[in-house]
């Protein structure tokens, strides 16, 4: 059995399906994020994990040991599974060093010293221990509650969408910071989003999850490669149906602009954006707009282009 499974999890609310038959198995020290659009039962899935929420069928395991829900736990939870919300839950009267220590109230007080000094420098937050969390940026207080997560030592951390209050610096630097800190401290981390590029920028494995079934599952360049539905192909980028052939699509990135081609068609509005001009590309049989990429920042509105592709690019979906 691997280290972390879940196992053909089910669960309804007053009859609406949350999850379906959900199963996953997770090495130790391997990072996923799960990825799903609004309701798609993230949320659910994570509080299951934790042995937060009651299923309705399935199962849990950790480390060879049944994960119980508090239908069959007193005291429902584990130390060894952390969840962490986008909402800090961070004690506003303690300080950034009390607020990290507080769990390791039990433990012998040398090793807490130590662990809570660690954390903090791991986290770069030294020069903030004595502050309040009302005297932190959203980022900084993130940082406190995943080091006040990451003081009992968990072998299962689960981040539910915890950079949604942060803005996209803020996001990306600390996704940066965590990466190498998760690595250092081998913990198995699950990550649920609604934004691919945070998973992109945190893990390579990926699951992406559908009104609660998994749809696939995979590395990113698999799922960006070859995914398996229009709904996966469109989380990376637009696609672009070719006419005339079922079912055939082609990313806005694998059209190439030249002279000649097989469609030709005119551009009608061009966005600057960081890497490329994103071009709106009307074709000239049958009136479709195509979205294509131009790295080169050639094309201006009005010009003709004729568009190309290689096959090995084209997408059946
Ligand atoms: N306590 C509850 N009672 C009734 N329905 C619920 C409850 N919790 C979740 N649901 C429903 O279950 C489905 C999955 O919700 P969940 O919160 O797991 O999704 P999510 O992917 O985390 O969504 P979001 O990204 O918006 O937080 C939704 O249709 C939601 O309305």
């Amino acid at each position: 059995m691997s280290y972390f499974s879940v196992s053909h999890v089910s669960k309804s609310y007053d009859n609406r399906l949350a999850l379906s038959d959900f199963s996953l198995d997770l090495n130790q020290g391997e990072f996923l994020s799960i990825v799903g659009a609004s309701g798609s039962g993230k949320s659910t899935l994570l509080r299951i994990m934790a042995g937060l929420e009651i299923q309705d069928e399935g199962q849990v395991f950790l480390n060879g040991e049944e994960v119980l829900n508090p239908k069959h736990k007193l005291v429902s939870g584990y130390d060894e599974i952390k969840l962490i919300h986008q909402d800090f839950h961070l004690f506003p009267n303690s300080t950034v060093e009390e607020n990290i220590a507080r769990p390791l109230l039990q433990f012998d007080k040398e090793y807490a010293k130590f662990r809570v000094e660690k954390l903090l420098s791991l986290l770069g937050l030294k020069t903030f221990k004595d502050r309040y969390p009302r005297q932190l940026s959203g980022g900084q207080q993130q940082k406190v509650a995943i080091a006040k997560a990451l003081s009992v030592e968990p072998e299962l951390l689960l981040l539910d969408e915890p950079f949604s209050s942060l803005d996209t610096i803020q996001t990306q630097k600390l996704i940066h910071e965590l990466k190498d800190l998760f690595l250092e401290l081998g913990t198995t981390v699950v990550f649920v989003t609604h934004d691919l590029d945070d998973a992109l920028r945190l893990t390579d494995n990926l699951l992406i999850l559908q009104k609660g079934k998994t749809v696939q599952s995979g590395t990113s360049q698999v799922l960006c490669e070859n995914p398996k539905s229009k709904y996966v192909a469109r989380l990376f980028s637009p696609i672009n149906l070719i006419p005339d052939r079922f079912n055939s699509y082609i990313r806005p990135s694998n059209v190439k602009l030249r002279s000649k081609g097989p469609l030709m068609g005119h551009v009608v509005d061009s966005r600057y954006l960081v890497h490329f001009n994103s071009l709106q590309i009307k074709l000239k049989n049958g009136g479709e707009i195509w979205e294509v990429d131009d790295p080169l920042r050639k094309f201006k509105i009005g010009d003709r282009v004729y568009l190309n592709w290689d096959e090995e690019k084209v997408m059946t979906l």
